[in-house]
């Protein structure tokens, strides 16, 4: 039987338990270590087939042209890589902030590959998809790595990782950070040592940290105000390149109780929680 659609198909979010800058390509790229984590606040995305080879966007996105659109450019870039003469309708319900540093453009792009590499029938492996993937971002291959992961390179070295076993508050502090502007910053320090997968288990939770962080807040305070709010209940820090914060809770109702507590008068902040996810949901559809 010929499957001629994928609805609600789950892109999550990512959280970046720690960062570390520790060095620059020649390509300008920064070398990073971090801690990967999924979590269950996911984008939702529809696939239908078309037999005519075109990639059509259905919805809008504020400010994302569908041609720019990393699910659109997912779409071509497997279309070109496997010679497919097949095409689709893509809808995306796009919940995740765009510049949050929750990765939100790349697990949709990631989850574009892996759904329409089974609609196709393309049948391109995990590791070939990664390859492709990393062409649209540098935190795609993670998204199609299938696990929790300790990146290394400019992100795409990934090595599975045990992680703990919780539950987030993340706060949107209302700000969209460019990726690129923090990377490029001078006051960026570039030099923290390397740590071993090994380490990483014993590491101290208390130290994790994100080198991204403090270039971040001075060019959005916004995102200071809301860890140190959230600092009260735990080790709040920035994901990615922000905007985005954190803290791990051990249980839903401590992610309740946190939530309860959220200053009304701060419009501009949307908090939620999420679970620690150990897989992502759609890993099964790789070999
Ligand atoms: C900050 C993180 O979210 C951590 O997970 C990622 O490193 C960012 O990954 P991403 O958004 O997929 O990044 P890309 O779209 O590949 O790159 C955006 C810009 O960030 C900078 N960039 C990104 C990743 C990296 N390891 N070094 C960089 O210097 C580059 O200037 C690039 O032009
Ligand atoms: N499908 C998409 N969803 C979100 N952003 C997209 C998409 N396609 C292109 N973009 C562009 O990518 C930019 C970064 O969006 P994204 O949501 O991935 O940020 P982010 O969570 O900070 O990413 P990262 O954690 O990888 O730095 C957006 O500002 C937008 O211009």
């Amino acid at each position: 039987m010929t499957v001629s659609s994928l609805k609600n198909c789950p892109a999550p979010a990512k959280l970046n338990l720690f960062l570390h800058v520790t060095g620059q390509r020649s390509d300008g790229y920064h070398l990073l270590e971090s801690a990967f984590q999924l979590i269950d606040h996911v984008d939702l995305l529809h696939f239908s087939l078309r037999d005519d080879a075109k990639i059509i966007r259905t919805n809008e996105l504020a400010g994302v042209p569908a041609e720019t659109d990393l699910v659109v450019r997912a779409a071509r870039l497997l279309q070109v890589h496997t010679s497919s003469k097949l095409g689709a309708e893509i809808t995306l319900d796009k919940k995740l902030p765009m510049g949050g540093g929750l990765g939100g453009g790349s697990s949709d792009a990631a989850t574009t590959l892996i759904a329409l590499n089974r609609l196709w029938e393309t049948d391109l492996s995990r590791q070939q998809l990664m390859q492709l993937g990393l062409q649209l971002g540098a935190d795609v291959p993670f998204f199609l790595f299938g696990q929790n992961a300790f990146a290394q390179g400019i992100g795409e070295k990934l090595t599975p990782l045990i992680t703990p076993d919780c539950w987030y508050v993340v706060i949107e502090p209302g700000v969209s950070v460019p990726t690129q502007a923090i990377f490029s910053s001078k006051a960026l320090t570039r030099n923290s040592s390397s740590i071993k997968v090994s380490d990483f288990q014993q590491y101290p939770k208390g130290n994790w940290r994100n080198d991204l962080q403090s270039v971040a807040i001075q060019l959005f305070p916004e995102i200071l105000v809301a860890i140190d709010w959230l600092n009260k209940y735990g080790n709040a820090r920035m994901t990615g390149s922000g905007s985005c914060v954190f803290c791990a809770c051990s249980s839903e109702d401590a992610a309740n109780e946190i939530l309860k507590d959220i200053p009304g008068e701060l419009q501009d902040w949307t908090a939620w929680k999420a679970k620690a996810l150990n897989e992502h949901p759609l890993t099964n559809w790789l070999g």
